[in-house]
């Protein structure tokens, strides 16, 4: 019985343990994506997003098309992605070309979830 009870309670403890460690990775990845990134980080991670520049508030592309219907086709597919991250691009469109300006606007300038939108972006433009 005693033996049993120390087995459950270890079980327990390392069960508590792994789900602590679980939840502080979330914490710290969700910190992370909201967090403002400084000028290094943010020319680091442009270097692996083709044709992507920045002035340091905002990260920016523009995407030409065959026509205003290819435009409006592409931006119709920013949206499921846009929902599904909780992160809205800033569009503007101009008969063949669509801008796309990606910012945090809740934290005020360019953090890791414009980086992750343009790689998505970036691919679906392909
Ligand atoms: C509550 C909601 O998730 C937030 O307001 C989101 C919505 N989409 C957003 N999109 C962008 N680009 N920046 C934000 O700060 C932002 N905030």
């Amino acid at each position: 019985m005693f033996l049993l009870s120390q087995k459950i309670l270890k079980f327990l403890v390392a069960f508590g343990v792994t789900l602590l460690l679980f939840n502080n990775i979330k914490i710290v990845k969700a910190n992370a994506e909201t967090m403002l990134m400084n000028q290094t980080e943010i020319n680091q991670q442009i270097q692996s997003l083709s044709g992507w520049t920045t002035d340091g508030k905002k990260i920016t592309r523009t995407f030409k098309f065959k026509d205003f219907v290819d435009a409006i086709a592409f931006v119709n597919k920013l949206v499921e992605p846009a929902e599904a991250a909780g992160h809205h691009p800033d569009l503007s469109i101009s008969y063949n070309k669509v801008t796309v300006n990606l910012t945090t606007h809740d934290a005020g300038g360019i953090t890791q979830k414009d980086f992750d939108l343009a790689q998505q972006i970036t691919q679906l433009a392909e």
